[in-house]
C-alpha cells in the first residue's frame, strides 16, 4: 500500500475531519493546503524555503512535464523528487485539466485526447495508460486518474457522458498502474453541477477501489455557493476512510468552507498566481501592495504574521518592488502567500481539535472581511 489515511478526530461542531496521511516521502498532516509547483517548481520558493514554511506536499503536473522536459528526462533524473531536490511527497495532476483547458486545440476520443501543444503547436495524444506511464515516470508519491474536467456551464447529456467516459478511463487507469507499493492512485469524481450525475459519478468511482478521491469538475468559474451546495451532496458519498482531495481550491474562505464539509487535500495556484502580480491575503484581507496608499506606509504587509516577508520588508518596500517589477516582489509576496495559507490551515487542524472549527469560521471570517 503507497498510503494509510489515519483518522485522528472528527470535530463534533462540524463535519471536519483530522488525519495523517503516511506516504513513501513522509506524513502529512490533513487538512492540508498543497503548494502548485506545475513545472517541477513552486514558482520562485526554493525548496528549502518551502520547508522553511512547512510545506508538507507539493504539486506537479504530468501535462506541462511530458510536454517540456519530457518525461523520459525526469526518469533519467532519477524522477521527480530527485531532479527538482524535494524529498518530501509529491502529487501530480494527470493532464486532464490542463488537456481540457487548451480549447479547441483537442479532440476528445474514447481512446484519448488529441491536443496541440501550448509551446509549438505539436499533435500529441495522451490516454489514459498514457498518463499513468507519465506519472510512473514522474514518480510522484500520489497520482490521479486521467479524466475529463467538465466546461462550466455545461449541458446535462455532455456532463452525463463525460463522466461515464471519465469512468470507463478511470478503471483503465488502475489497469495500467503497476507501481501500487509506491504510487497511490486517487479517482476523480466529476458531474458538473447535476446533482444525480455527481451521486452517478461517485457511486461508479468509489466503487473503483483505490486509496483516495477527488472531486474534480469544481471551481471553473462557478458561483461559490453552487460550489458549496455541490460539496453538501458529493462529499457524504466518499468513504471516510479514505483521504478526500477538493482540486483547484482555493482562497481563504473555500479552504474552510471545504474543510466544514469533509473534505481533507486542497491545491490551488492562487497565492502563488497572485503573489506575482502583487496582491497578498493578510489577516485584515487582501492588500494590493502596488495601491499608492501604501507609498509611505512603513509597517509589515501583514502585523499579525511572523513570516520572514513581515518581519523583515515594509508595505513602502514591497510596493516599491512590484512597481519596478523587480523579481524579489514575487519572491517575498509568494513566501508570505504560502505562508498565510498554510498557517491558516495548521490553525484549522488546531481548531478540528478543540472542537471549535464553526467558532474560528465565524471568527476568521469576521476579520477577513468575508460575509457570514
Ligand atoms: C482552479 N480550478 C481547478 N478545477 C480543477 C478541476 C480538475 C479536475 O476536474 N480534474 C483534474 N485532473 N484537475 C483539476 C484541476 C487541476 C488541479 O488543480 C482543477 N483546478
Ligand atoms: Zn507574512
Amino acid at each position: 500500500m503507497a498510503i494509510r489515511y489515519e483518522l485522528i478526530k472528527v470535530c463534533k461542531q462540524t463535519g471536519a475531519r483530522l488525519g495523517k496521511l503516511h506516504t513513501p516521502h513522509g506524513v502529512i498532516d490533513t487538512p492540508i493546503f498543497m503548494p502548485v509547483g506545475t513545472q517541477a517548481t513552486v514558482k520562485a520558493m526554493t525548496p528549502e524555503e518551502l520547508k522553511e514554511i512547512e510545506a508538507q506536499i507539493i504539486l506537479s503536473n504530468t501535462y506541462h512535464l511530458y510536454i517540456r522536459p519530457g518525461h523520459d528526462i525526469v526518469k533519467k533524473a532519477g524522477g521527480l523528487h530527485k531532479f527538482m531536490n524535494w524529498d518530501r511527497p509529491i502529487l501530480t495532476d494527470s493532464g486532464g485539466y490542463q488537456v481540457f483547458s487548451l480549447g479547441p486545440l483537442r479532440k476528445i476520443k474514447e481512446e484519448g485526447v488529441e491536443f496541440r501543444s501550448h509551446l509549438d503547436g505539436s499533435k500529441h495524444f495522451i490516454s489514459p495508460e498514457k498518463a499513468i506511464e507519465i506519472e510512473n515516470a514522474l514518480g510522484a508519491d500520489i497520482i490521479m486518474a486521467f479524466d475529463e474536467c467538465a466546461p462550466y456551464p455545461a449541458d446535462r447529456e455532455y456532463v452525463k457522458n463525460s463522466l461515464e467516459r471519465t469512468t470507463r478511463w478511470a478503471k483503465r487507469c488502475k489497469e495500467a498502474h503497476k507501481n501500487t507499493d509506491n504510487q497511490a492512485l486517487f479517482g476523480i469524481i466529476q458531474g458538473g453541477m447535476y446533482k444525480d450525475l455527481r451521486e452517478q459519478s461517485a457511486r461508479e468511482i468509489t466503487a473503483i477501489d483505490l486509496p483516495g478521491y477527488a472531486i474534480g469538475g469544481l471551481s471553473v468559474g462557478e458561483p461559490k455557493p453552487l460550489m458549496y451546495e455541490v460539496l453538501d451532496y458529493t462529499v457524504p458519498l466518499m468513504p471516510s476512510d479514505k483521504p478526500r482531495y477538493l482540486m483547484g481550491v482555493g482562497s481563504p474562505d473555500d479552504l474552510i468552507e471545504g474543510v466544514l464539509r469533509g473534505i481533507d487535500m486542497f491545491d490551488c495556484v492562487l497565492p502563488t498566481r497572485i503573489a506575482r502580480n502583487g496582491t497578498a491575503f493578510t489577516s485584515g484581507g487582501k492588500v494590493v501592495v502596488r495601491n499608492a496608499i501604501y507609498q509611505e506606509d512603513f509597517t509589515p504587509l501583514d502585523p499579525e504574521c511572523d513570516c520572514y516577508t513581515c518581519r523583515n520588508y515594509t508595505k513602502a518596500y514591497l510596493r516599491h518592488l512590484v512597481k519596478c517589477n523587480e523579481i524579489l516582489a514575487s519572491r517575498l509576496l509568494t513566501y508570505h502567500n504560502l505562508y498565510f495559507l498554510i498557517n491558516l490551515m495548521k490553525n484549522v487542524r488546531q481548531a478540528i481539535m478543540d472542537d471549535r472549527l464553526m467558532d474560528f469560521r465565524n471568527e476568521f471570517f469576521e476579520k477577513f472581511g468575508y460575509e457570514k
